[in-house]
């Protein structure tokens, strides 16, 4: 009902409210968005930190971080959700359209599959790893450790790493991928850019691409095009070459978030 004139000059005059209700509920509202403000400031605190723990330490590191207090990584997860939310495309689906595109035949290992929105979306096999299984098709494993990783040499088609590459050691994860994949397997990676540009302090990217190759591979794409993420796609050599040990490795930074 609409408040008249005279009624309104009354109640400013002697300073009431519209009404109680109504002043109370704008204060339970404004109470309210100040906790979901200061929640969400603490998630994404949370997330932030446990993201940095992630690029500064090795996967079995890791591994054990999470072991001690598995709720971390839900807290990781809804952090990253929030951020990816502001990208105007995800690598994943990128990747997702790549595979759509050729044979469903083709078997996949998702490395650092997240959410495994990646195997929820294909009608490819495709068997997922992360540090933590919230999902009974996500193997929760340390994926530079060839012995965890449940998978027999030469068995896969195709090896994803999307924005998956955290840890120090991840030179290891990419020599567990050579060690999987079939000969002329396909190995994808999409990686924040800021990490592979070094305008930005980040690695050089050729440096990058030449220690892959000398790990087996054959570059096949190099896609800088998106303002977010690079995308690198590699095939294994028909034949072994590497000797693993004199490759130079860049130093990968980590990609810290900022706050919003
Ligand atoms: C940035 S998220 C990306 C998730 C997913 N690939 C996507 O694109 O939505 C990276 C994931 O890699 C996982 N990860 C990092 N290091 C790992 C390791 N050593 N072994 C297994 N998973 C790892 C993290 O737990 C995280 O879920």
């Amino acid at each position: 009902m609409k408040e008249t004139r005279s009624r309104k000059r009354k109640r400013e005059k002697h300073g009431k409210p519209q009404n109680m209700a109504s002043a109370s509920s704008k204060i339970t509202k404004s109470s309210s968005n100040f906790l979901d403000k200061m929640r969400a400031r603490l998630s994404g605190g949370h997330f932030r930190m446990i993201n940095e723990k992630l690029y500064t330490c090795t996967g079995d590191e890791a591994l054990d971080y999470f072991k001690e207090d598995p709720s971390l990584f839900d807290m990781y997860h809804t952090g990253y959700q929030e951020q990816m939310s502001h990208w105007p495309e995800q690598p994943v689906n990128i990747i997702t359209q790549w595979l759509k595109a050729r044979s469903s035949s083709l078997v996949v290992a998702d490395f650092g599959c997240g959410d495994a929105r990646l195997a929820k979306n294909v009608k490819n096999k495709v068997f997922s790893f992360d540090l933590v299984s919230n999902d009974p098709s996500v193997i929760a494993c340390d994926m530079s450790n060839v012995c965890v990783t449940p998978l027999d040499a030469s068995s896969i088609d195709v090896a994803v790493f999307c924005l998956s590459l955290m840890g120090t050691n991840f030179p290891s994860y990419l020599e567990e991928a050579h060690r999987v994949l079939k000969p002329s397997g396909w190995l994808l990676i999409a990686e924040v850019k800021s990490r592979l540009d070094p305008n930005t302090g980040g690695a050089d990217p050729k440096m990058f691409s030449k220690a892959i190759s000398d790990l087996g591979f054959t570059s096949t794409l190099k896609d800088f095009s998106n303002k977010m993420f690079v995308l690198l796609y590699f095939q294994k050599k028909e034949k072994e070459t590497s000797t693993r040990k004199g490759i130079e490795w860049p130093e990968l930074k980590p990609c810290l978030y900022k706050r919003r």
